[in-house]
């Protein structure tokens, strides 16, 4: 299969109106290009910041992209019962969608003969992939059979988490040591003892939980404090939102709106706004019901997946295939990723028709556990 040729040019829109960049509000809250940092100015976005009188533009754009950020599933009623039992305009949009990302259950067999003969290699993301989206982001538990079916794929494949939450609260959630972990939307992996030849400088070495010994790569070690004292703020500054809940990843905050009223939501949005703007080394992303704030750094799960597939000497290899499954916009950094390097493809998770850069789909986190398995599967019957 050529991996290439599936579609051509995704657009990432994300379902939501939005300027040139995923939020619209970018301009205002992105890069800036600090001077005498310990880092290498690669890891450094560099466009200038602009400073002030776009305020309304940049909320009423981000208002848009938080509305249509997380599908809020209708709740079934005995009309919609019987409305379901024709079909809806949705359905045929989901099933016309998938004609351009097919679901990676049913499209197995093209996955498995482009597989053969080679390496898997496997990144799965955590919330809306490995356990179901729900109210409170303390209580998004894994299933026992998904965690089965994790344990299992790593027996075979190299596996690992990359996910925007820290990497201890991911690794508490997933409670496998026998995989590799990413935090903080990638800004703080640990992987395998391995020489490196990339030369990144923030690597050093370190001992699990287990007492083996683990490379760290921290590319935004130097923002902690900053971090720390931008969550003290956003705790302080959203306090009065009721069902506003603010988040401490490490390296990058979450804030979540799920919970709040939705005419408070602009309030949230411009909390958050006025706080950063005393922060111009952060910036702000969008996922599903939540704003994250984190460090200008040219650092995303993309480059985790490329520098955990470094580390695990399975970079630029023909006899490897890397697999990314995840379901939110920072997952579409990884997707393009590999499918820009023509490496490997991402499965998106949704269960609404959004542009990704992925090039197969699953539903929902059930779907994940079945795809799991029927790796799991397939790979036991080509061993023996
Ligand atoms: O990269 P991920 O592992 O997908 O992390 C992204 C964010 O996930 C979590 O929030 C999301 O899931 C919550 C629990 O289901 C849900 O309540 C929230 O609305 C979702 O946005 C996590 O809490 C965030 O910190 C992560 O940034």
């Amino acid at each position: 299969m050529d991996l290439k040729s599936n579609h051509t040019s995704p657009v990432l829109t994300d379902n939501a109106p939005m300027n040139n960049t995923r939020l619209g509000i970018h301009s205002a809250l992105m890069p800036y290009s600090p001077k005498g940092s310990g880092f290498s100015p690669t890891l450094f976005l560099t466009i200038p910041r602009k400073k002030s009188g776009i305020l309304d533009d940049v909320w009423s754009s981000l208002f848009d992209a938080m509305k249509s950020s997380s599908p809020t599933h209708n709740k079934l009623t005995k009309e919609s019962i019987i409305e379901t039992t024709t079909i809806s305009d949705s359905d045929v949009a989901y099933c016309k969608w998938m004609f351009k990302y097919p679901s990676a259950l049913s499209s197995f067999e093209q996955i498995s003969n482009n597989a053969k003969g080679k390496k898997i290699a496997l990144f799965l993301d955590y919330d809306g992939t490995l356990s179901p989206i729900v109210d409170n982001p303390d209580h998004a538990y894994m299933s026992n059979s998904m965690r089965t079916a994790v344990r299992n794929v790593a027996k075979y494949f190299p596996t690992a988490i990359i996910s925007g939450r820290s990497r201890d609260k991911v690794h508490e959630f997933v409670g496998l040591s026998e995989l590799y972990y990413a935090g903080s939307h990638g800004m703080d992996i640990m992987g395998p003892v391995q020489p490196f030849t990339n030369g990144h400088k923030n690597c050093i070495k370190s001992t699990n939980k287990q007492g083996k010994e683990v490379n760290l790569f921290q590319p935004a070690s130097e923002f902690l404090p900053m971090i720390d004292e931008v969550y003290r703020s956003l705790v302080e500054g959203t306090k009065d939102i009721p069902g506003a809940k603010v988040e401490n990843n490490k390296f990058c905050v979450s804030v979540h709106y799920r919970n709040v009223d939705e005419k408070s939501w602009t309030t949230v949005g411009h909390s958050v706004h006025e706080i950063l703007k005393e922060y111009p080394r952060l910036r702000l992303t969008h996922g599903r019901k939540v704003l994250e704030v984190r460090p200008v750094l040219n650092w995303d799960k993309g480059k985790a997946v490329e520098f955990l597939l470094e580390s695990l000497g399975l970079m630029n290899r023909d006899d490897v295939l890397p697999i990314y499954v995840g379901d939110d916009r920072t997952d579409e950094d990884a997707f393009k990723v590999l499918r820009e390097g023509n490496r490997g493809f991402g499965i998106i998770v949704s269960s609404v028709p959004k542009e990704s850069n992925a090039f197969y789909s699953l539903r929902d986190p059930s779907e994940v556990l079945e795809f799991l398995k029927t790796l799991v599967i397939w790979k036991k019957k080509n061993v023996l």
